[in-house]
This record gives C-alpha cells, sequence and structure tokens, in this order.
C-alpha cells in the first residue's frame, strides 16, 4: 500500500520575523502543494529518499541506519521530540556517506529532518519515499514547512501513532487530535531546518485557511474579504535561518529599538485580521478597505526594511508595482525570495498583464495563487 500526503505553502501577510520574537502575525495557505509518497517495500531492506525537485536520491540499507544512530537510543520516542544536536551529527553522518553535492549542502538539513522523521515516527521499516513539489525552494511560501508537514502525514498515516479509515477514496482530511500531532512534530522537522522557527508555517500548512499566530497559539481567521495577490519570485535564493538569525541579533544589539519595530509591526497585524473579517456592505466599503491594507502591506515592508532584511530585488519589485499605484511587501524571510502585491477588485487584466511584463523584463517569475483552502490532506492507494 501506497500513501500520499500533500500539504500547502503559505503567504505571510503580516508579520513575519516579529512572529519568532511572540508578536502576532497573519498567514494564510495557498494552493500550491509539497506531496509526499510514501510505500513500505518487504522486497527490499532499503529507506530511499527520492527529492525530485533538487535532483537528489538517497538510499541507506536499514543496517546502517540501525549502526550509526544505535548509541542514540534509536528508535526515538515516537511522541514529539527534539532532535538533539548530537544525534543531527550522526544524521549529518548517513548524509555525508551519500556524497551531497557542495553546491546543494544548504539543502543538507531538509534530508537531516527527514531521517529524524521517519526513523522517530517509523523506526527501521524499509521504504521508499518521494517528494515533488509545486512551491518554490526557498522563497518565502514557506516549502520548508510544506515538506516537514507532509513527511510528518504520510509517516504517520502508516505509523501506530494514528488509526486511520484507510477505506476512503480520494483525499481526505485527518481528525483535529491527529492534525495537532502531525503539525507537532512538522514543527519539530522546522527547527532542523530552520533553527527557530515560529511555528507560524507548519501551522498553516496543517490546518490551512488564514490564521492568526502568536507565542505558539494559532487562531482561525475567518475571512470575509476576496484577498487577490500576485507573487512575484525574484529567484534571488536566501536562506530563512541565516535571516532569522541576523534579526536576533540586531534585536540584541537594539533591543529598545526592535521592541519598537516589532510592536509596530503587532499592530498591523491585529488591523489586518480584523479588516479581512469584517463584511463589505457595498463596494465602497470593500475599496476602502482594499486600500487600508495597501497601507499595511507598505507599512510592514517598511519595518521589514527596518529589520534588515529587505534587498535591491524586492525594492525593485516594489518601485514596479508602485508606478502601477500597487502596494507590495515581501513574504517570509525576506533577503530575496518572493513579494506579495495586492491586487484590488477593481483593477484591470490590462494593468496586470503590464506590470507582469515589466516585473518579467527584470527576470522576476510572477503568478498567482488561490488563498486559504484546505490545509494537509492524505489518499491511500492499494493499487501499489
Ligand atoms: N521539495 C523539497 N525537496 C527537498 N527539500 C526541500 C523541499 N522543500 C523544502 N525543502 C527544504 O527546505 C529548505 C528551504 O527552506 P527555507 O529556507 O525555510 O525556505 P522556504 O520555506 O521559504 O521555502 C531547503 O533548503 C530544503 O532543506
Ligand atoms: C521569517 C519567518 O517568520 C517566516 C519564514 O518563512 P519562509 O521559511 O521564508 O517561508 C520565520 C518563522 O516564522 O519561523
Ligand atoms: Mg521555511
Amino acid at each position: 500500500m501506497e500513501v500520499t500526503a500533500r500539504a500547502p505553502g503559505k503567504i505571510i501577510l503580516a508579520g513575519e520575523h516579529a512572529v519568532v520574537h511572540g508578536y502576532t502575525a497573519v498567514a494564510s495557505s495557498i494552493d500550491l502543494y509539497t506531496v509526499v509518497s510514501l510505500r513500505l517495500r518487504s522486497d527490499e531492506d532499503t529507506v530511499k529518499l527520492k527529492l525530485n525537485d533538487i535532483g537528489l536520491d538517497f538510499s541507506w540499507s536499514v543496517g546502517r541506519i540501525k549502526e550509526v544512530l544505535s548509541h542514540l537510543g534509536s528508535p526515538f520516542s515516537s511522541t514529539p521530540t527534539s532532535c538533539s544536536l548530537e544525534t543531527i551529527k550522526s544524521l549529518a553522518t548517513l548524509v555525508d556517506e551519500q556524497s551531497f553535492p557542495e553546491t546543494k549542502i544548504g539543502l543538507a538539513s531538509g534530508v537531516y529532518a527527514f531521517l529524524w522523521l521517519y526513523t522517530s515516527i517509523l523506526g527501521f521499516k524499509p521504504a521508499t519515499v518521494t517528494v515533488s513539489s509545486e512551491l518554490p525552494v526557498g522563497a518565502g511560501l514557506g516549502s520548508s514547512a510544506a515538506y516537514c508537514v507532509s513527511l510528518s502525514a504520510a509517516l504517520l498515516a502508516l505509523s501506530d501513532s494514528v488509526k486511520l479509515d484507510v477505506s476512503q477514496k480520494g483525499w481526505s482530511t485527518f481528525k483535529e487530535t491527529e492534525a495537532e500531532l502531525v503539525n507537532k512534530w512538522a514543527f519539530e522537522g522546522e527547527k532542523i531546518i530552520h533553527g527557530r522557527p515560529s511555528g507560524v508555517d507548519n501551522s498553516v500548512s496543517t490546518f490551512g485557511n488564514v490564521i492568526k499566530f502568536k507565542s505558539g497559539v494559532m487562531t482561525r481567521v475567518d475571512s470575509n474579504m476576496p484577498l487577490k495577490m500576485l507573487i512575484t519570485n525574484t529567484k534571488v535564493g536566501r536562506d530563512t535561518k541565516a535571516l532569522v538569525a541576523n534579526v536576533s541579533a540586531r534585536k540584541s544589539r537594539h533591543p529598545d529599538a526592535m521592541c519598537s519595530v516589532l510592536n509596530a509591526i503587532e499592530a498591523i497585524s491585529d488591523e489586518w485580521s480584523t479588516i479581512i473579517q469584517s463584511h463589505a456592505v457595498d463596494d465602497l466599503y470593500l475599496s476602502a478597505n482594499e486600500e487600508k491594507l495597501g497601507e499595511l502591506m507598505e507599512m510592514n515592508q517598511g519595518l521589514l526594511l527596518s529589520i534588515g532584511v529587505s534587498h535591491a530585488s524586492i525594492e525593485n519589485v516594489l518601485q514596479t508595482s508602485m508606478k502601477y499605484k500597487l502596494a507590495s511587501k515581501l513574504t517570509g524571510a525576506g533577503g530575496g525570495g518572493c513579494v506579495l502585491t495586492l491586487l484590488p477588485t477593481h483593477i484591470s487584466g490590462e494593468v496586470i498583464d503590464k506590470l507582469v511584463e515589466e516585473l518579467g523584463s527584470f527576470g522576476f517569475q510572477c503568478f498567482s495563487a488561490g488563498i486559504g483552502g484546505k490545509g494537509v490532506q492524505i489518499s491511500f492507494d492499494y493499487s501499489s
């Protein structure tokens, strides 16, 4: 039997980075998914991992995994637990043995996260795991969270920790308590990739829709506004872990100034969630609210610049969209990656086409995505 799990990416509408320090963020799932398929094998004695998006394949014999991890007391606890530094070192041994290409070394932490989740949830069962994603990897759309959530979901679906109704056909969602377990494991995976994640990305990928997130607590937001965003990928590579660490360093150098900036970001997140929850009584009310959201995005972007996470490519997108009187902000960790541009309901297709063309001339890639869909889902296939 094969199980397939899919988990969505996300956009952060307001509050990235601030959320790492206990201030509110508002985020929404998008309809671009990372898909993980997992097949347990009785015919082989290996754990195979195929990472299609980054073109890397791994194969470990179960015996070798046991040998390297046994002194740490593996198989590990089947309840969500943090991976120690000592364990990461052992996981790195397993990855190094597969001659990880030097040019892709930044991607190694994703493989450590896989090995940690795999051995903790399924122990030493032989299997083939394949990962492919519609999300750009490392561009601010939460690919790391979608990867950890879909992996955790697929692994838990075939573990003893979760009892699922496997007779269901097509995509199905987890019950609340099971989804919480998926989310907790995914957070442990995110810790390996991000260092110090807030938990907003894995939560919105697990539960979907629009959420407010503060100090590890998620609140569902009932959005009543038809939100449309243009997403521009600057294609400038960046690493969430490094950007988050830089902000923390700036915060320790300037605690008072940073506290004021982060408080201001929180006020923006709070206003975002109030506005999108309000019911538009007529078109005038809707466009007034869209204008307010645009201003909030401009303010949020200015504050993100002040904490050091913007980039020349991001500023280029901002200036270009401003020519068309459209507001933008970076989304995710910044430093490159993706920028959101709010597309008000009254905007003409012609204007959008012109903007997309101009952004394309800089080598940026524009696309739109459905905002606020379902969270993680699974599907069983009995034919394999
Ligand atoms: N589809 C994927 N295949 C392999 N690794 C992935 C995939 N998606 C995410 N990752 C892991 O997540 C990391 C990117 O995470 P991050 O820097 O947080 O960017 P973002 O989450 O914004 O895409 C990659 O370096 C890799 O380790
Ligand atoms: C910067 C941050 O707020 C969001 C990071 O998102 P992404 O990995 O860039 O998609 C970090 C976090 O909340 O864990
Ligand atoms: Mg990430």
